[in-house]
């Protein structure tokens, strides 16, 4: 009997995260040059077909929830969850080290940290961390209620 072959769908799963991060916007001309903190939310979107080997323990998940959180939390979470945020290509590297001598935890980036910057980096650290056969979709980088930063693979093709 003819088989029709199975339709393998790409499908979209998404894990959200909480941080509270400091930083500050060094030679930036508003208040968000002073130090300060925000409760971020960061929603990852990956894109793949869900699993249909019958046999495997993760039958019908495109990456299971827990796996993708594991990557999230090891490279983003956990390392920026209260710190500080610096552009180490600024002044603020004197003040990074001086936090960090009294015990504070510091982040130096290469980067003026806007949430642009931040999700650029975040899609670089994830990306690197996937399997093979699932793609980042899109990041979602909520700095306050009002303002958000987006990265898109399909942008940045
Ligand atoms: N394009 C960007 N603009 C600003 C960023 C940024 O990352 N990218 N960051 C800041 C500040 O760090 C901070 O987030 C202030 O943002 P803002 O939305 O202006 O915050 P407010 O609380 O003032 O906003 P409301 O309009 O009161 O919600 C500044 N700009
Ligand atoms: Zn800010």
């Amino acid at each position: 009997m003819h088989k029709e072959p199975k339709v393998m769908s790409n499908i979209r799963i998404t894990k959200q995260f909480n941080f509270e991060t400091g930083h500050a916007l060094y030679g930036y001309d508003g208040k968000c040059r002073n130090v300060h903190g925000h409760s971020y939310k960061l929603s990852v979107t990956v894109i793949g077909t869900p699993i249909t080997d019958t046999a495997n323990v993760k039958l019908g998940m495109v990456i299971d929830f827990g796996d993708l959180k594991k990557i999230v939390k090891e490279d983003i979470v956990d390392v920026f969850d209260h710190a500080t945020v610096f552009n180490k290509n600024t002044p603020h590297v004197e003040l990074a080290q001086e936090l960090s001598t009294r015990g504070h935890n510091v982040i130096l980036v290469d980067y003026q940290p806007t949430s642009e910057n931040m999700v650029i980096d975040f899609a670089e650290k994830i990306k690197k961390r996937l399997p093979e056969h699932i793609q980042l979709h899109s990041l979602k980088l909520q700095e306050t209620e009002t303002s958000f930063a987006e990265w898109y693979a399909t942008d940045n093709n």
